[in-house]
């Protein structure tokens, strides 16, 4: 079966973008042709897939890791998704995008696109480990959940090539795991390891999730603005008085064509 995709990214956070307007083009979205579409080498590359469902009178984001498994939300996936809905679908900003984790509001400015990420919820502290080196952590869901770790350098952890080992009784869907440093004030500077995914250039509920935490190691005012850097890019994320997340970045389609992966 041949059918079409895009391909396009997020503070270089990339993935497959795959038209599916009334279902019936992938219905049952197997693990193995997620797989298959996300890898670097035999596939289109990226790490996940957004596929566009219509829903009622909107659309609704299926989002996949690169493994193939499910999670909630995508903060970089659905900027992505909204330029998307904008460019193909004929969407208006500002937009009402279905997920997992409830109804997000996308807006745009030039070439920077605001998502409301909604109430970000605090869940306490935790641990993470890599290679018998462990790290307190903050538990923050932004409808899926992360564990934030601040260390001395971005090195400290080194290789992420397996998921940091954290509380199964805590996190039994697994985690994205984050580790911070501070880069002056109000900004930071992150690395993710992404449940599914591996180490990716950048996470957008990740960025949302260090800056909650880091600005209630802060005390700051809520409204407060961080600039969160990843590898991939620089996202703006602020907590709002009325305790809802707003990330901004950008986002890009750069490709296009058929497959029949
Ligand atoms: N890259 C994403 C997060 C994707 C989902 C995550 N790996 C999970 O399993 O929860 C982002 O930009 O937020």
């Amino acid at each position: 079966m041949s059918y079409p995709f895009l391909k396009g990214h997020g503070t270089e956070n990339d993935f497959v973008v795959l038209p599916d307007a009334d279902g019936t083009v992938h219905g049952d979205l197997s693990e193995e042709r997620v797989r298959a579409l996300c890898d670097r080498r035999s596939g289109i590359g990226g790490d996940g897939v957004l596929r566009a469902v219509r829903e009622g009178d909107g659309w609704f984001m299926d989002y996949r890791n690169a493994d193939g498994s499910v999670s909630e939300m995508c903060g970089n996936g659905i900027r992505v998704f909204a330029r998307y809905l904008h460019e193909r679908e004929g969407e208006a900003f500002p937009m009402n995008i279905r997920t997992r984790a409830g109804v997000k509001v996308l807006d745009r400015s030039g070439e920077e696109f605001t998502a409301d990420m909604g109430r970000p919820e605090v869940l306490g502290e935790t641990e993470v480990s890599v290679m018998g080196r462990s790290w307190p952590a903050l538990h923050v869901s932004m409808g899926n959940p992360h564990a934030v770790a601040y260390v001395d350098n971005l090195a400290e952890p080194g290789p992420l090539l397996e998921p940091p080992e954290h509380d199964d009784s805590i996190y039994p869907e697994g985690v994205n795991v984050e580790f911070v440093v501070r880069r002056g004030e109000r900004h930071v500077a992150m690395r993710v390891h992404e449940r599914g995914s591996g180490e990716t250039r950048s996470c957008g509920t990740g960025a949302c999730a260090v800056a909650v935490a880091t600005a209630l190691a802060d005390d700051a005012p809520r409204g407060t603005t961080y600039r969160v850097d990843v590898p991939g890019g620089t996202l703006h994320v602020v907590w709002t008085e009325d305790d809802r997340v707003l990330m901004t970045g950008p986002a890009l389609l750069v490709a296009e064509g058929v497959t029949d992966l």
